[in-house]
């Protein structure tokens, strides 16, 4: 089979050198165009030591025509870009992936008052397939126009869905207790982000309202036919890659017998056959550098009373972006689902 010719846009960004890192090592994919507005014709090794040897090209202009003669394309850019640009190279016939997250809320209404952008293209939104692998495969398989999900809503997503497909806990009382490394906020320069701003100290934000609500709620909805109530709360932690969620959700009183065991053993089986989800040892503190680097998504049940706790990892740009991506475009163009993604998170 030939390769598949893969652009990205937006290649100085962080998900987007995270792209590089690893589509330059799939066995399927040869890299046809990255492209940068600020680094236009600078060889990629040079703003990146780290891909030197490994990736040969140089940044070229979004506009130059070249994403078209491509067979997937990825946005790896702000809000607003891709809603831009996407239709017409899906006219050209290309495969497109959002990581942003333009195409992942349905409803116009519901974008456009949190992303604070008019949605400039519905019909293209119509279209799109929201990527969680492990929950929407079988869309994904014939989707042309991917929208990645947003970090901290894998965590949620993938940790809750056991408990709500299985109807055991009041879906109307979710908490999810979230922190993020400071990579999650992009590589542009914000004071919030600089070393003696976010180094060696720790604080919540968002809290009154985050914009990943409404993304999570709208897809909890569809796993459950109970009303969906989530207080979502995220925090900024000193390190610079990493996610580490912690779920609580009530057992409904029909659920409450449950032993640890038979709550276990629904989660075991819910993923046993997911190759980026690992289901840990009941009563197990995964970690974030367990998973550094690798597309893997490590969890870990607790309870406390009636209340189950669902401890949950990812590196927020890997399985909570660029490895996710990649994993979805295995996905649509029917190769091996874990093709480039075999990587080992980095300990210590
Ligand atoms: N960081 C994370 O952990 C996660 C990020 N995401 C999402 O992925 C997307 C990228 O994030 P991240 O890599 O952190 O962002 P960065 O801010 O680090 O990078 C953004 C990139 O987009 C390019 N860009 C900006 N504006 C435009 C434009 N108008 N046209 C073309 N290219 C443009 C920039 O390059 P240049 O200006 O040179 O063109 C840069 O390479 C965002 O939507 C983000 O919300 C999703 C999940 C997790
Ligand atoms: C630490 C940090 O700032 N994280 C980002 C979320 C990560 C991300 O980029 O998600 P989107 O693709 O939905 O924007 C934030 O809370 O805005």
């Amino acid at each position: 089979m030939s390769k598949i010719k893969v652009g990205i846009v937006g290649g100085t960004g962080y998900t987007g050198v995270e792209l590089l890192r690893l589509l330059a090592r799939h066995p399927d994919v040869q890299l046809r165009a990255i492209t940068s507005r600020s680094e236009n014709g600078v060889p990629v090794s040079n703003m990146f030591p780290s891909l030197r040897g490994v990736v040969d090209l140089k940044f070229s202009d979004p506009a130059s025509g070249i994403l078209e003669a491509c067979d997937a394309v990825f946005f790896a850019t702000p809000h607003g870009v891709a809603m831009a640009q996407a239709p017409a190279l899906l006219d050209k016939g290309v495969k497109v992936i959002d990581l942003g997250a333009d195409f992942r809320l349905q409803d116009t209404e519901v974008f456009e008052k949190w992303y604070k952008l008019a949605h400039s293209t519905p019909d293209a939104l119509k279209q799109a397939v929201y990527g969680l692998s492990e929950l929407n495969r079988e869309h994904i398989k014939s989707a042309r126009l991917v929208g990645n999900p947003g970090c901290y809503p894998t965590t949620m997503q993938l940790g809750f869905y056991p408990l709500l497909k299985n109807n055991l806990v009041s879906a109307n009382a979710l908490i999810a207790d979230c922190k993020s490394g400071v990579s999650g906020a992009g590589r542009k320069a914000e004071v919030g982000t600089l070393f003696c701003e976010a180094g060696d100290t720790f604080k919540a934000y968002g809290v009154s309202g985050h914009r990943h609500t409404p993304e999570t709620l709208e897809q909890l909805t569809k796993m459950t036919a109970q009303k969906v109530n989530l207080i979502f709360t995220p925090h900024l932690t000193p390190m610079i890659r990493g996610m580490h969620s912690t779920l609580y959700a009530t057992l409904l009183p029909e659920a409450v017998a449950m032993s640890n065991d038979e709550l276990q053993k629904v989660f075991e089986s819910t993923y046993v056959k997911e190759p980026f989800v690992d289901v840990m040892p009941w009563g197990s503190h995964p970690e974030t550098r367990s998973v550094r680097g690798s597309n893997m998504l490590r969890m870990a049940l607790h309870r406390n009373g009636d209340v189950v706790i669902v401890l949950v990892v990812q590196d927020n740009l890997v399985k909570g972006a660029a490895g996710q991506a990649v994993q979805n475009m295995n996905i649509m163009f029917g190769l091996e689902e874990t093709a480039g993604l075999l990587g080992v998170g980095l300990v210590p």
